[in-house]
């Protein structure tokens, strides 16, 4: 297994995902350019994770097992990759990735989107309120969110069929019904919920429940998103689907990447501190049609991913195996770092060029959108998050 010092996919990264080839599906971990099959790993007796790979197609199951099922199976699949002892038994378990399928790596139980990063927030209030004061007097008391559709998540490479539905144009009087002509982006991550809770969750337990992160593009049809949110929030201009990496990067792979958390004015209530306060310098980059039109940087975030676990379920809801929640779009302070395209163009009124000479301020059908992620490691090391990936076709 030849494996370079600097693979951004080497030992110290380790994500997981499900895969297929041929008629078969199996849960496998990326290390450099290959995949290794686990249940096979484990058949073998090179991993113990109690059979949670045994027979399964998504990671559920595995992820439901819990943090010390997940440091046990991570320190002998470290051991294992580093150890040219051992190199004949995990040659004939690796899968080529380019010979591969890879599948939605988890089941998705609920779905939730937070809208955590203070620019961001601020230019959608801008754009969707204008002269209204942009962020509401909620904002920065408690991470707001909505429930989305878990679905109609799918994995990267799965092509998005243009939205139809309701929309009103400034200039008209009444709602017309036809494909969304708004069509646009949100560059996220979305963490994934492992081991289930009976009600709240404090900020201190959220390694305990949450096993890693995956990228997110929430796609989002701004003018059915427009005329149909108010009071109860987005619906039908997001539901149609959402876009998830096919790597689950564990969170023990981005301690390196750990940085304080913004500092938070007025204080939060009780629930949703905790002993510590930290976020993780994730950089974004967004590509449309092959051209870098961003570079999001999530170290910005407002609401950790503790304090949006914590607010979640303080009401007493469950937190479930599979249950996935993002970010909210990633947005910086310019528009080079911006992760919508309503921001980045500004409502169409800055539209960007392309490689090509073409110019775009929202999606067309065949374009297609690419984000991908990198974060520090240990020793200088990067850990990539691959990318995920759509494309948009014309709805038949
Ligand atoms: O402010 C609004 O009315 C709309 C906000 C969004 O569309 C953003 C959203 O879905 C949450 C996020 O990704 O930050
Ligand atoms: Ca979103
Ligand atoms: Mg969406």
């Amino acid at each position: 297994m030849e494996l370079a010092d600097d693979d951004p996919f080497g030992v110290h990264n380790l994500p997981l995902c499900a895969f297929g080839a041929g008629c078969c599906s199996w849960v496998g971990v990326r290390i450099g350019d290959r995949i290794l099959n686990l249940a096979g790993a484990e058949h073998e007796g090179l991993v113990d994770a109690g059979g949670a790979f045994d027979g399964e197609h998504t990671l559920n199951r595995f992820l439901a097992r819990g943090r010390p099922t997940w440091t046990r199976v991570r320190e002998q699949l470290t051991e294992l990759f580093t150890d040219p002892k051992r190199r004949g038994a995990v040659e004939p378990l690796l899968f080529n990735l380019a010979g591969v399928r890879l599948n939605l790596p988890f089941e998705v139980a609920d779905y939730v989107d937070f809208y955590s990063f203070e620019e961001h927030a601020t230019n959608l209030g801008k754009l969707f309120r204008p002269g209204a004061e942009p962020l509401l007097p909620n904002w920065k008391h408690l991470p707001v969110g909505y429930h989305g559709r878990a679905g109609t998540v799918v994995v990267s490479g799965t092509d998005i069929p243009r939205p139809w539905g309701q929309r009103k144009r400034p200039d008209e009087s009444a709602p017309t019904y036809g494909p969304s002509e708004r069509l646009d982006i949100e560059a996220e991550l979305g963490f994934v919920v492992g081991v289930d809770s009976e009600g709240a969750v404090s900020v201190d337990d959220f390694r305990e429940h949450v096993f890693g992160a995956v990228l997110v593009n929430d796609w989002s049809a701004r003018d059915l998103q427009a005329w149909e949110y108010q009071p109860l929030g987005p619906f039908t201009g997001k539901s149609f689907r959402t876009s998830i990496s096919p790597w689950v990067v564990p969170l023990d792979a981005l301690d390196a990447a750990e940085v304080p958390g913004r500092r938070q004015d007025p204080e939060v209530l009780p629930y949703l501190r905790g002993r510590e306060h930290y976020g993780y310098d994730i950089r974004l980059e967004v590509f449309w049609n092959e051209t870098l039109v961003a570079r999001p940087p999530f170290e910005g975030m407002y609401w950790t991913p503790a304090q949006q676990l914590a607010h979640l379920t303080v009401n007493g809801a469950f937190a479930r195996t599979g249950d996935l929640y993002a970010s909210g779009t990633i947005s910086g302070a310019v528009a080079e770092e911006t992760g919508s395209f309503i921001e980045r163009t500004w409502n169409g009124a800055q539209p960007v060029r392309l490689a090509d000479g073409s110019t775009r301020s929202f999606l067309l059908d065949g374009d297609t959108v690419t984000i991908s992620a990198t974060a520090p490691g240990v020793d200088g090391a990067v850990v990539a998050f691959g990318e995920v990936t759509g494309t948009v076709v014309k709805q038949s």
